[in-house]
């Protein structure tokens, strides 16, 4: 059996989420006030300061946020109101893999993500075996998730995310914790996932290539264009609040 990524995507030519007017509030910190956005671009860049909105912005984005006023939107269908059909829209990667992962063993969690296409347990693990020997980690199947460093951890969600395919793959800070070969292997994979894909990042150099990058600050878009274009922007900025500071 075959099994790719993704195998069956039921999205649409142009995946395309959108905010209109969202205004979200965290806690005391009020994130977005009337932010809109429409995101049809198949690679899209998020950058920015820590605590500038991009984690709340991927969490609206997959309908892990209710926006207090405003509406997030997946191909024109209000996200809030589709229910568990949400899962084969969007998806999310973590920041942190233990807030993502629910199942003991690799394989259990894998399957996990296949089940909202309608298949049986054993169908769905069957599936996330070939899945991995595909990959040449058939030895991860059984390993309990706790046995697994960081790094591997956040490997098994990206493969969740993978095989799971929804039409729009939301990923934040998935380079974080990856070593020098699993970042290539992460930007291999990338460049070759036929979904849309969203990525928070701190290293530009995995975004400056991509046809559209978001620059927030402070919850506001302070920049949105052509990757190159806005993080050369941010660099310059960085650079100069650095040098205001004398460092
Ligand atoms: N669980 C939470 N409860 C209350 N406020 C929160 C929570 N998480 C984030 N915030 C606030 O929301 C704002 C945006 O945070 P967010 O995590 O979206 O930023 P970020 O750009 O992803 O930051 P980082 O680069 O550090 O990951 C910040 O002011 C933060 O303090």
């Amino acid at each position: 059996m075959t099994v790719t990524a993704a195998a069956a995507p039921d999205f649409a030519p142009a995946p395309h989420l959108a905010l209109q007017q969202v205004r979200l509030q965290r806690g005391r910190s009020r994130v977005f006030d009337g932010l809109s956005l429409s995101l049809a671009e198949q690679r899209i860049g998020l950058i920015g300061d820590n605590g500038a909105g991009k984690t709340s912005l991927l969490r609206l984005l997959c309908g892990l946020e209710v926006p207090d006023t405003g509406r997030v939107l997946s191909q024109g269908q209000d996200l809030h109101a589709a229910g568990s059909q949400r899962a084969r829209w969007v998806g999310m990667m973590f920041q942190n893999p233990d807030d993502q992962i629910i199942f003991p063993t690799v394989l259990e969690e894998l399957a996990l993500g296949l089940r909202p296409q309608g298949l049986s347990k054993k169908q769905a693990q069957a599936q996330a075996l070939a899945f991995l020997q595909q990959r040449g980690l058939q030895d991860w199947a059984e390993r309990a998730v706790t046995s697994l460093s960081q790094g591997q951890r956040q490997q098994v969600c990206w493969l969740a995310l993978l095989l799971a395919g929804p039409r729009s793959l939301l990923l934040d800070e998935p380079y974080a914790s990856l070593d020098l070969p699993g970042q290539a292997r992460l930007a291999r994979d990338m460049a070759q996932a036929p979904q849309q894909i969203i990525v928070s990042t701190h290293l530009l150099d995995h975004v400056r290539h991509f046809e559209r990058v978001l620059w927030l600050d402070a919850g506001q878009l302070r920049a949105d264009g052509p990757g190159a274009t806005v993080c050369a922007a941010y660099e310059a900025d960085v650079r100069q609040r650095l040098q205001a500071l004398g460092d």
